[in-house]
């Protein structure tokens, strides 16, 4: 029996290997002299392509037989051979040739009469920048932990299908102790040499998040990538609200490369909030006056198992936790713009989005039925927001995006903010009713708005969309609501109004807060059992699918790539994939 490649202990792979196996075959190290025709034709191999070349192609490449010295030099900077030898893979034997960029294999067959060009169609390779794991292989019997047949090494790679990414492994057979000892070793070090793959992460799981599936997602679908990756991992399952962050704010952090939240988004928040805090605690920053925040040291990567995950489909494309591992595993990194929200010049956290209104009351009045299933109570929240539709009465100002700001520099961006909010006439200010107001820095992608809340903002383009809905009929919000999961635009409404903006100020006017709707609702509800999260005067936002209350005026800023998260541009690569499919 195979041993399943993901159970293997990578860490001792190679040493348990050494020790019980010692028959060895000679093994044909390619020496500078020796190359053949294959040294001479690889150039530096395209960073977008991750699938196998066709014969076709590598075929091309190697007919030139007279190269000028400077190809030859390009050669051996980028793509000197290491190793060379014979494995089986599938039923064939194969010649295959490991360099600093690839594993390159081809099947080893009598030439046939019309040369090798048939060979050359068959080589296939494998970029290493592409490869995440090397692993002994073995066969062992059933129940045999250690030990067993020494069979090859196995790779394993990460394959792009659109936005999804998954690992898929190439076995390479020979049953030499010394032959695969040193493709193993090469290998390590190639793949320990890609300096933003992480080592070492603190992964924070959520067991309450949505179904309470979290644990179960990152034991069956992340850890066995992450142990293929030799990724050390020290995981806490968080015990209560505020877990993560006391864990954040207090614990050495000095050991790890990357924090993972495995969860929704409110986990996401919480955890992503801890990161940017003890940045500024560790930089000296008063939180509790206008400062101008220093970015998070480490990235942080986002398994989702959530119920909407907006910040992981926003920054991976796609709802998918082994995606997301990969991204982490990767080290793909993705620079994303955060906004801070304060109350009189305190902060009172940071995040990625907030709704006031509608968005707000429908999360406040959800958090108080918590002992509904979640689907349920999201339904119930929505329809008795929506049967009690109220308009807010506030003061809404905003600091625009001016055109020439855009493409100041991140820092001066922060400092030009900084002055600009400190100058009243720089600011926008109108007074009305409001049914809903939402304020994203990125594009909030979920299954209830595939193009996401905010379509027209990027990760990291230095802006915030404010997206007001003026007092209008409930049938016509409904209508505006119903628009985010169609084609049609959700924006063309004589009520809706967007702006693209650095930073926003919202102070609720009306006298009535949601305490009156608390009132309300306790007649209805048994108020006994019922936790009630509002004190008097507070006002409900919806801060990334958590509940925050502000006493009184609220201040977002927008800080530009403040945060780096394990993901891709997912804008930037759609066009790579449309691009690739043209040719
Ligand atoms: N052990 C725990 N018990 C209860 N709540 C917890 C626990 N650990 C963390 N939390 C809190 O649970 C809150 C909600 O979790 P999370 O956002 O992960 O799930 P969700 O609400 O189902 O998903 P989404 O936000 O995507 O809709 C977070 O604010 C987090 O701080």
């Amino acid at each position: 029996m195979f041993e399943s490649p993901r159970k293997s202990n990578a860490r001792n792979a190679w040493s348990e290997s050494q020790e019980e196996l010692s028959e060895a075959e000679p093994v044909s190290t390619v020496s500078k002299g020796n190359r053949g025709k294959k040294k001479k034709k690889r150039s530096q191999p395209q960073q977008t392509e991750r699938r196998s070349v066709s014969a076709s192609q590598f075929c091309a490449e190697e007919s030139f037989d007279r190269e000028d010295e400077q190809s030859e030099k390009r050669y051996t900077d980028y793509d000197e051979p290491i190793v060379r030898g014979i494995f089986q893979i599938g039923k064939k034997s194969h010649d295959v040739l490991l360099t600093s960029m690839r594993v390159t294999w081809s099947p080893i067959q009598p030439e046939t009469p019309t040369g090798q060009s048939e060979t050359l169609r068959r080589t296939e390779y494998v970029e290493l920048k592409d490869v995440f794991g090397v692993k002994v292989k073995r066969r062992r019997s059933a129940g045999q932990e250690t030990g067993g047949t020494l069979l090859g090494i196995t790779l394993f790679q990460c394959k792009k299908k659109g936005p999804k990414l998954k690992d898929h492994a190439i076995h390479f057979n020979n049953m030499s102790v010394d032959h695969c000892e040193i493709w193993f070793k090469k290998i390590k070090e190639i793949l320990s040499g890609f300096q933003n793959r992480p080592k070492s992460l603190k992964v924070f799981v959520n067991p309450a998040s949505h179904k309470k599936e979290a644990y179960q997602i990152y034991r069956d679908d992340v850890a066995p990538l992450f142990q293929l990756a030799d990724i050390k991992a020290d995981v806490t399952i968080t015990e209560r609200k505020g877990h993560a962050l006391s864990i954040l704010k207090e614990s050495n952090l000095d050991g790890y490369d990357g924090v993972v939240v495995v969860g929704g988004d409110g986990s996401v928040a919480e955890v992503a909030h801890g990161l940017l805090l003890r940045a500024q605690m560790d930089a000296g920053r008063d939180t509790d006056s206008m400062f101008t925040p220093v970015r998070a040291t480490l990235p942080l990567g986002l398994i989702p198992a959530g119920s909407t995950d907006m910040v992981a489909c926003s920054v991976h494309g796609i709802r998918h936790p082994v995606t997301a591992a990969m991204h982490i595993i990767m080290g793909h990194h993705q620079e994303v713009d955060v906004c801070s929200f304060s109350c009189l010049s305190r902060l009172l956290r940071f995040g990625f989005s907030a709704m006031f209104g509608f968005g707000g009351r429908t999360l406040a009045l959800a958090e108080r039925h918590r002992w509904m299933p979640p689907g349920q109570r999201r339904e119930f929240a929505v329809i008795k927001t929506l049967a009690n539709l109220k308009p807010e009465d506030c003061e809404l100002s905003y600091l625009p995006v001016k055109k020439v700001q855009t493409e100041t520099l991140d820092s001066v961006k922060n400092e030009s903010l900084k002055d600009d909010i400190e100058e009243e006439e720089s600011w926008t200010t109108t007074r009305g009713l409001f049914l809903n107001v939402s304020i994203m820095a990125i594009p909030c992608l979920c299954s209830m708005a595939p193009r996401g809340l905010a379509p027209n903002t990027r990760l990291n383009n230095g802006s915030m969309a404010l997206i007001t809905a003026a007092n209008t009929s409930r049938s016509e919000f409904i209508k505006h609501l119903k628009r985010y999961n169609s084609v049609n635009n959700q924006f063309s409404f004589s009520f809706v109004e967007t702006q693209t903006v650095w930073a926003v100020r919202l102070r609720p006017c009306s006298q009535s807060s949601w305490s009156d709707d608390i009132a309300e609702d306790n007649r209805e509800y048994d108020f006994k059992n019922t936790p009630i999260i509002s004190s008097e005067g507070a006002y409900p936002w919806n801060v990334d699918g958590d509940l925050l209350e502000a006493p009184s005026e609220l201040l977002i800023r927008l800080h530009p790539q403040l945060l780096t998260l394990f993901g891709v541009d997912i804008e930037e690569a759609e066009e790579a994939h449309i691009k690739c499919s043209c040719i």
